[in-house]
């Protein structure tokens, strides 16, 4: 499978299985043992903390930070981490370099509206969104008055961003006031210092 099309709008691709539910089941028990950590953010001056918990893995020398005030720095891949990252490589046709790590307790955790347009990730990046346990609403919408489009992203899915929606298209997962359960997602992102890999060895 190689997901290319861009010409949908958003230009987004939903892929409800693409983990199959034991490898669904691995990878979330996996992905909780990470290196979870509360990080905190400076908004108007004001230090409050990141509503989710974060961590991420990815080639050294990746750095990232994102509004202006968090840094992640990449623990190296675990051999999970690292056998997802190829599968979805091989999957999309895209190359990534780090994966953020996002770990949304209960309701009260959230996302709120941006655009993953960081210049570390290069021009025209890709992103690639795995959802692990409950599923919850993402919405995206073009620029600030668009109206919010609804995906209900569930667990084993893989949502990918094709280039060209971090400049256009904004997008948020809300609070709600449902009792929820836990959910973890992984995006997958590139960046300008990752590792050129070498396809015939690294996507067998
Ligand atoms: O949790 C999600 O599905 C979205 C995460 C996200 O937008 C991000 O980490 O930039
Ligand atoms: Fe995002």
């Amino acid at each position: 499978m190689v997901l290319s099309s861009t010409d949908t709008n958003p230009p987004i691709e939903y892929v409800p299985n693409f983990l199959t539910p034991s490898q669904a089941l691995e990878l979330h028990n996996h992905c909780e043992t990470l290196a979870w950590r509360q990080n905190t953010i400076k908004i108007f001056g004001k230090t409050m903390p990141v509503p989710r918990l974060e961590c991420m893995y990815g080639d050294e020398g990746c750095d990232y930070l994102y509004s202006k005030s968090v840094l992640l720095q990449p623990i190296a891949w675990t051999p999970e981490l690292q056998q997802l990252r190829l599968h979805i490589e091989s999957s999309t046709g895209y190359r990534f370099h780090i994966v953020l790590c996002n770990r949304y307790r209960d309701g009260r955790d959230s996302n709120g509206w941006h655009a993953d347009n960081e210049k570390s990730m290069g021009e025209s990046p890709a992103i690639a969104s795995i959802t692990l346990g409950q599923k919850r609403k993402f919405q995206m919408r073009q620029g600030k008055k668009g109206k919010p489009v609804d995906i209900w992203l569930k667990h084993g899915s893989l949502l990918v961003m094709h280039p060209g929606c971090q400049e256009s298209w904004v997008h948020q997962l809300p609070k709600t006031t449902r009792p929820v359960e836990e959910r973890i997602n992984l995006t997958f992102r590139p960046h300008i210092n990752g590792k050129i890999c070498n396809e015939e060895t690294d996507l067998k």
